[in-house]
């Protein structure tokens, strides 16, 4: 059986970090890719010659952007995970990195459209599910070969607080996040448990909403601490989940910015967007959308995380236009 293929495009602190990752699952061949002069290069090197302690027979090789002829080695990916851009810095919003990774985005997806038209498609970049429609514009790809990081981290925040606030294994908590990857994601809280318990009847109303606040700015608290820059270990191991379950077509249930249209445009009021939904992820992408019901109060925190998302896809369409 060849090896699968996966391209990082940004060898910044996410890209570098979920390219070892990769390596050391051995889930395929990685290769990296990005703009500064070398640091590609460098980086796969320095985690290829990690390969005889941990044990792994995946190449890393890296590639300097500029001048264009580096991207033709995107040709064959299975997968293309995109990480490149400007992470934010204390006091900005994701938001606030809309103009400038648009602009990055114009350049990445040209080349994915070029060299790797089939890839199943990751998009990191914030604000990631503004810069998954980007992309999807830029490269007319099949939007279910299209998915967002979002919910898949945030949701591994959430369980991580609710496992420390009770003091139980994170493996027997059970939660999750939906919505835009922004301050009004939707921690759901009605399916979340421990072990099939709900976590309402664990823990108080008041300690409850302390975990939702916390995950809701689970970045922003990062990026505080760093001061230089944003998460990536969480981060990387998010992505690593994902491609994991496209590599080995593991059909894994995660929440990730996936493209509304159809029946679950219907059920989640949003039309022609990328938002943080349960989805299915196989080797075609996103296999399947989950259309879950809410309660007034959870429709009413829905409609407000779809209004900000589509609010910035104006914002993508008005610097797309005369561009594409
Ligand atoms: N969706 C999510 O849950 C998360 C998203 N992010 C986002 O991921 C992005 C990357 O974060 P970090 O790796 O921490 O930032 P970083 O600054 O460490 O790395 C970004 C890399 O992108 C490269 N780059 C810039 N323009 C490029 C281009 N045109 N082509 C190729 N490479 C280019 C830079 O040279 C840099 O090495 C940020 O936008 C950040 O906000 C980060 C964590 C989680
Ligand atoms: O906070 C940021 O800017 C990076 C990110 O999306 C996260 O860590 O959730």
């Amino acid at each position: 059986m060849s090896r699968s293929k996966i391209s990082v495009i940004g060898a910044g602190n996410v890209g570098a970090t979920l390219a070892q990752f990769l390596a050391i699952r051995e889930l395929g061949d990685v290769y990296l890719f990005d703009v500064v002069q070398g640091v590609p290069e460098g980086k796969a090197l320095d985690i290829q010659e990690g390969a005889p302690h941990w044990g792994y027979d995946s190449n890393v090789v890296g590639f300097t952007t500029p001048g264009q002829e580096a991207y033709k080695n995107l040709e064959g990916s299975d997968v293309v995970v995109v990480t490149a851009g400007l992470a934010r810095k204390p006091g900005m919003s994701r938001d606030d990195l809309l103009g400038k990774n648009v602009e990055i985005m114009l350049d990445v997806g040209r080349n994915i459209k070029k060299y790797a038209p089939d890839a199943v498609i990751v998009v990191v970049s914030n604000p990631a599910d503004i810069m998954a429609y980007a992309i999807q514009k830029i490269t007319g790809a099949r939007p279910e070969r299209i998915m967002g990081l979002g919910g898949s981290l945030d949701s591994a925040r959430f369980r991580t607080f609710i496992a420390k606030e009770l003091n139980v294994s994170v493996e027997d908590v059970n939660a999750f996040v939906i919505g835009g990857h922004g301050d009004d994601m939707v921690p759901f809280i009605r399916y979340s448990s421990v072990a099939g318990i709900p976590i309402t009847s664990l823990l108080s109303k008041e300690k409850i909403d302390a975990i939702v606040k916390r995950t809701r700015f689970g970045g922003g608290e990062i990026v505080d601490l760093l001061k230089t820059g944003s998460a990536y270990y969480a981060p990387g191991v998010s992505i690593l989940a994902m491609v994991e379950s496209i590599v080995q077509d593991k059909k894994r249930v995660i929440p990730c910015a996936a493209y509304l249209s159809g029946k679950h445009a219907e059920h989640y009021g949003a039309s022609g967007i990328f938002i943080g939904v349960p989805i299915k992820i196989g080797k075609e992408g996103v296999e399947e959308i989950y259309d879950i019901d809410f309660t007034q109060e959870e429709r009413e925190l829905w409609n407000k995380t779809v209004q900000s998302v589509k609010n910035n896809c104006q914002k993508v369409d008005s610097f797309l236009s005369g561009k594409l």
